[in-house]
């Protein structure tokens, strides 16, 4: 095996037959696998923090909402109704006497300073762009609760924010719409500390919960690149799946009960604790994955697995994608329980990391890498069994070249190469992203199709994503967004995808760029049920309008 790489040093290497392994518990690497964007931003929530650990809201700044920052000079963002066909829905505008009430019910935090709302109308992929006059920040449900009552009176759209994280334009206006912010809910509720069980408010920042709960010895079921900004009401509302699926699951499961504010101001109170609970219809799924349009989620109850005593992340390169398939197969049934991460990357990834990160390839280079990570409570158990996998998979020639990391640091650097391919595509120009749930087998093949089809018209089209979900994160960048390119990517990718019988969002929700395309993953009898469920808890559309369901016909 060739030295690659000046950072090698610090790596110890796997060679058949000659392996060494190291502990590294990756838990406790978490902070320092955010990219320096997202650190700067969790430094930015440093006052939000204060008020967190119990200090008095009097020191606490307002307004913290992205997740990334404008880069200084770059253009500004198209508005959205100027890039796509929607109309504006027939919506109350915000008066002087709206901004009056709204003051009434939270004293001094009606936002209607331009500059603090530019930031707060923009997704931080900076790919649309609404026109909000007014940022509303509660901190209590009944506040959320007086401040839809008047909307809904008033028939004022509104557009509930979290960490405007998402990517589908889901979390900010498409025109108008009063902006409700989480940001000032952020208190933890209750912690047990025998069953996990989490209760908070939904501005909780996940990395802040992560670190809650891991002094705690537990760790929160999800963990996400943008864990340093995005809000727990907000993965629920979308339904985040995120880096730790595979071991944990869908928050369909671990989200134990919710409080969520209805259109009209009702509060909702299912903020159980029960791990079963038989009584009735489920309706906090309704709500997980509904993206706000459904109602406000105030509060989330959320069950925390103990957090591991071992962690290993292992970083291979392979020869092919069959051969990333059989290196998943051998990891799936060798590893077993313990495997809790299975991420691939193709080299088009690894070259955007190099480039605009400078993250160093600690292996040989490769047509494909895989992080592989296992999580048990035996040290020398898990060791010695990812030991032998790791022999196998690289004396059958599944794998090519292989690094381990010895302590946190090193863990966080190799997580870091696959977390922030999201923020390398963004430096690379127009991002074109596609979430993708797939047969695994054909996970691939799109990618290499598209790179056909669209020929010189694309910078890079790169795969990556949770193989081990099936899910594949098709991302295509070019200089600047065109028509044309967009043409040519859509409807083809969702016919291509419906054909496999995969989703066309497997874990970002639909938001506004992909509410019409539902259709490709759902039968029609399943929208229109989808439309009517909105009708009901909604009869005036206020809530998140113009995102997750196509228009009715
Ligand atoms: O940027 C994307 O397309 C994927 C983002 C995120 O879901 C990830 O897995 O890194
Ligand atoms: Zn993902």
């Amino acid at each position: 095996m060739r030295n690659l790489c000046a950072c090698r040093a610090v790596f110890f290497r796997l060679r058949a037959g000659a392996m060494v392994l190291h502990l590294v518990p990756r838990w406790s690497a978490s902070l320092f696998r955010a990219s320096p964007r997202w650190k700067k931003t969790y430094s930015q929530r440093a006052s939000a923090q204060l008020k967190w650990l119990g200090c008095p809201r009097s020191v606490y700044s307002p307004l913290a909402c992205r997740a990334y920052s404008k880069v200084s000079g770059s253009p500004e963002v198209m508005l959205t109704p100027e890039r796509y066909p929607v109309q504006r829905l027939p919506f109350s505008t915000v008066s002087e006497e709206d901004l009056a009430a709204f003051e009434c019910i939270i004293p001094g935090r009606v936002i209607t300073d331009p500059e603090q709302l530019q930031t707060c109308n923009v997704d931080w992929l900076r790919t649309v762009r609404g026109c909000s006059k007014v940022l509303l920040r509660p901190q209590t449900s009944e506040e959320v609760s007086q401040i839809l009552r008047h909307c809904y009176k008033r028939n004022l759209a509104v557009n509930p924010q979290g960490g405007n994280t998402g990517m589908v334009g889901g979390s900010v206006p498409v025109f108008d719409e009063v902006i409700l912010s989480t940001a000032l809910m952020n208190q933890v509720i209750s912690f047990h500390d025998v069953s996990g069980i989490l209760v908070c408010q939904a501005g909780c920042v996940l990395e802040e919960l992560s670190r809650y709960v891991q002094e705690r010895d537990f760790i929160m079921p999800l963990d996400l690149g943008a864990k340093g900004s995005c809000h727990i009401g907000g993965n629920v509302a979308t339904n985040a799946g995120g880096l730790r699926f595979l071991r944990y699951g869908s928050l369909r499961g671990t989200v134990l009960g919710l409080e969520v504010v209805l259109a009209d101001g009702t509060i909702l109170n299912c903020l159980t604790s029960l791990r079963k609970d038989n009584t009735g219809y489920d309706l906090k799924q309704m709500f997980i994955g509904s993206e706000g349009t459904l109602g406000v989620i105030t509060a989330v109850s959320i069950v925390c697995p103990p957090r591991p005593k071992a962690v290993n992340v292992a970083f291979l390169g392979c020869p092919g994608f069959t051969e990333v398939l059989q290196t998943f197969r051998t990891c799936k049934g060798q590893l077993g329980e313990i495997l809790s991460a299975f991420e691939f990357m193709d080299a088009e990834c690894m070259q955007l990391v190099g480039q605009h990160l400078h993250l160093t390839n600690p292996v040989q280079e490769s047509p494909f890498y895989v992080l592989v990570e296992t999580s048990g409570s035996s040290a020398g158990h898990d060791a010695e069994k990812l030991t032998n996998v790791l022999e196998q998979v690289l004396n059958s020639g599944l794998v090519i070249d292989g690094t381990m990391a010895t302590d946190q640091r090193k863990v966080q650097m190799l997580w870091a190469l696959r977390e922030r391919i999201t923020e390398a595509l963004s430096r690379d120009g127009y991002v074109f992203k596609y979430d993708l749930s797939l047969p695994v087998e054909r996970l691939y093949d799109l990618v290499i199709d598209l790179r056909t089809r669209l020929g010189p018209r694309a910078k890079h089209v790169v795969g990556y994503g949770h193989l081990g979900d099936g899910n594949l994160h098709l991302n295509v960048t070019a200089e600047a967004f065109s028509q044309e390119l967009l043409g040519a990517l859509e409807p083809y990718v969702y016919a291509w995808t419906a054909e496999q019988r995969g989703s066309v969002s497997a874990e970002h929700g639909l938001g506004f760029k992909k509410k019409n395309v539902l259709g490709y993953s759902k039968p029609p009898v399943a929208v229109k049920l989808m439309q009517q469920l909105k009708a009901m808890l909604d009869p005036k559309g206020i809530l998140n309008p113009y995102k997750t369901l196509p228009a009715r016909a």
